[in-house]
């Protein structure tokens, strides 16, 4: 099967990479070509633009940074829509807000194509190991029609109905991420301040009924003042942001999310953006001033 890949970060290149092990015949874009150059020496074509690619390829998938880059991959000169015609699938994985998977949706079905939102649960990690989770909605026939590719990628799809409801459903589990991170972080610091062990706190919190995997994976990292990105913090506040503004839509108030929100914008602040978001931790305990004292060598 013929498909191309747009955006090729942290995530798009471990999922891109996975289509082409599966024998997909990929061609990828990447606004920063040199990062195209691994996946093309395992195989993969290089397409000189968005629309090159939609040109090429009947199937393609984007992987992009957030909403407005979304956008302009599609909208702007060169961008997906201009090759999009009736024999045209395009599936957006990046997360964005309902808002702007229905601007893309509505453009790309006005020109007679079909659209997918699938943004996707996991990070780095399974998004190697082809562990992801996939929240899809949209057009049902391509979301059939893509399924191979979703094995391919992820080890488990949902269907959630109409445009909008992936993104929702997403923007819903990173803020509940989002806040248990700041919560963890909190934790961490006061166990600190209060000549606790750190790490019997580790052991302890794995034993009881709030072990978790981001626990288990993070924890140790963090005690280090290490966060080798697998999900950059700017991500994360971007999407604690986009799950307010949810919020403010559908009037549900959310304290908890809000104020992880602050440390966040706390963290940006001191210049954590491309840190991994467990970096908030850094901005949470105080011990150091804006990036001092980071471990950068893991
Ligand atoms: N990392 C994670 O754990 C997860 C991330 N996500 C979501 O997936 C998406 C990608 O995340 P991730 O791979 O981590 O992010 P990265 O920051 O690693 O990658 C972002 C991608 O967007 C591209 N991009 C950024 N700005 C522009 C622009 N102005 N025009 C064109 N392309 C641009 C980048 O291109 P370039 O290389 O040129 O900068 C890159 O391909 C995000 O929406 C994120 O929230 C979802 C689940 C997990
Ligand atoms: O959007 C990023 C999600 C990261 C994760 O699920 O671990």
């Amino acid at each position: 099967m013929e498909v191309g890949f747009l955006g090729l970060g942290i995530m798009g290149t471990a999922m891109a990479r996975n289509l082409i092990k599966h024998g997909f015949n990929v061609t990828v874009w990447n606004r920063t070509p040199a990062k195209c150059e691994e996946l093309v020496k395992e195989g993969a074509a290089h397409g000189r633009n968005p629309a090159d690619i939609v040109k090429k390829c009947n199937i393609t998938f984007a992987m992009l940074a957030d909403p407005d880059v979304a956008l302009s991959v599609v909208f702007d000169e060169n961008g997906v829509l201009e090759q999009i015609t009736s024999s045209k699938g395009y599936v957006d994985m990046s997360t964005v807000d309902s808002i702007t998977s229905s601007k893309i949706s509505k453009a790309v079905t006005e020109k007679g194509g079909r659209f997918v939102e699938a943004p996707v649960s996991g990070s780095k990690k399974p998004a190697e190991d082809g562990a992801l989770v996939i929240l899809a909605a949209g057009d049902k026939l391509l979301y059939e029609e893509v399924i191979p590719a979703f094995n391919a990628m992820g080890k488990k799809s949902f269907y959630l109905g109409d445009v909008g409801n992936g993104a929702k459903m997403k923007l819903v589990v990173n803020m509940i991420m989002g806040s248990m991170m700041t919560a963890f972080s909190e934790g961490l610091a006061v166990a600190d301040k209060a000549g606790l062990s750190q790490q019997t706190l580790l052991d302890i919190l794995d034993l009881g009924a709030i072990g978790n995997g981001m626990f288990r994976l993070k924890g140790p990292t963090m005690l280090q003042h290490s966060f080798p990105p697998a999900f950059p913090l700017k991500h994360q506040q971007k999407d604690m942001r986009l799950a307010l503004a949810l919020g403010d839509e559908v009037a549900q108030p959310m304290p908890v999310a809000a104020v992880s929100n602050e440390l966040y914008k706390k963290a940006r602040s001191l210049g954590l953006e491309d840190h991994d978001f467990s970096a908030v931790y850094h901005a949470v305990s105080e011990k150091h001033d804006a990036t001092n004292g980071i471990q950068t060598n893991t």
